[in-house]
């Protein structure tokens, strides 16, 4: 465990950290993750991307980069995958080790928590804006091996919370955010995804599963509310052809194809608020 005040040194020369979290899966915790990178990177800033989330990484498919792998330099670091040749995005993932991309870890808490200690501590990031931490569901081993490892760095802006319109996955994120609370990570607010259905053919949004279950939660608990993020097919595509479109051209980058999603401009006011609650943190 860190002691207080001890940043471990690979984290020495990042900016800003910031933690992405959900209560519960599938709520589109890794689809912000992707967006808020991608968005920070549009905008010059050089970002990371830890995936910690052991059991199911997704930060491989999001960028398309299931053929990388992770590399061990000689003073003995891991050296992250790099998107594209620029080097202004990098992303280090259990994914990037598996053989199969089908397997799955099943391994019990300390082995967990051994191979998170040895993200935060061993990874080559070098000098980066911004580290966004990807974190698995709910409350568990990695989230307690996370807290332990970082909690006392300084360069941690905050967690950013996703849930989803419905009850539950509103109830589940006070648990998040009483995690939170108790390991005192600054909670930079909450954004509500898959918040209505946009029709891919006239852009009307339908609230399938009801709206407004974020906002309510954040105005309960004090917590500034991020914004509302429909559900937009386009997204969902472009993430799983981008590989096929980057194929056909060269200029069909995910950034290219990203811009013309209509989440982007979304995701360009939600990326400012978090950049001006973490600014207020700074005054
Ligand atoms: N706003 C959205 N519009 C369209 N598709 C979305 C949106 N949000 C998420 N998705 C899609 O929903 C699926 C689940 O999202 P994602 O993997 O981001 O969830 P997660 O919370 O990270 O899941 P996990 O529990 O596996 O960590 C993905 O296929 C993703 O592309
Ligand atoms: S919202 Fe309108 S255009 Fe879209 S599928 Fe429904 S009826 Fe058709």
């Amino acid at each position: 465990m860190v002691e207080e005040g001890e940043i471990p040194i690979s984290l020495q020369k990042v900016k800003h950290i910031l933690l992405i979290l959900s209560g519960k899966g599938g709520v589109g915790k890794s689809s912000v993750t992707t967006q808020l990178a991608l968005t920070l990177l549009n905008r010059g800033f050089k970002v990371g991307i830890l995936d910690i989330d052991l059991t199911g990484p997704s930060m491989p498919r999001m960028f398309g980069l299931e053929d990388k792998k992770l590399y061990q330099s000689t003073s003995n670091g891991w050296i992250p995958a790099f998107y594209d040749s620029t080097k202004q995005l990098s992303v280090c993932s259990i994914g990037f080790l598996l053989n199969d991309r089908g397997n799955s870890i099943v391994w019990r808490g300390p082995k967990k928590t051994g191979m998170i200690r040895q993200f935060l501590k061993d990874v080559q990031w070098g000098e980066l804006d911004y580290l966004l931490v990807d974190t698995p569901p709910g409350t568990s081993d990695e989230h307690i091996a996370l807290a332990e490892e970082i909690r006392y760095c300084n360069n941690i802006d905050g967690a950013v919370i996703v849930t989803t319109p419905q009850l539950v996955s509103v109830s589940d994120v006070r648990k998040e955010i009483n995690f939170c609370r108790k390991v005192k990570f600054r909670i930079l607010g909450i954004i509500e995804n898959m918040s209505g259905f946009v029709c891919p053919y006239c852009s009307t949004c339908t609230n399938i599963f009801g709206s407004g279950g974020g906002k309510i939660l954040a105005d309960q608990l004090a917590i500034p509310y991020l914004g509302n993020v429909p559900i937009d097919p386009k997204f969902t595509e472009l993430i799983e052809t981008q590989q096929q479109k980057r194929a056909e051209s060269k200029d069909a980058t995910l950034m290219t194809l990203y811009k013309k999603c209509e989440l982007s401009s979304l995701f360009d006011k939600i990326t400012e608020q978090i950049l001006s609650e973490t600014n207020r943190k700074l005054n």
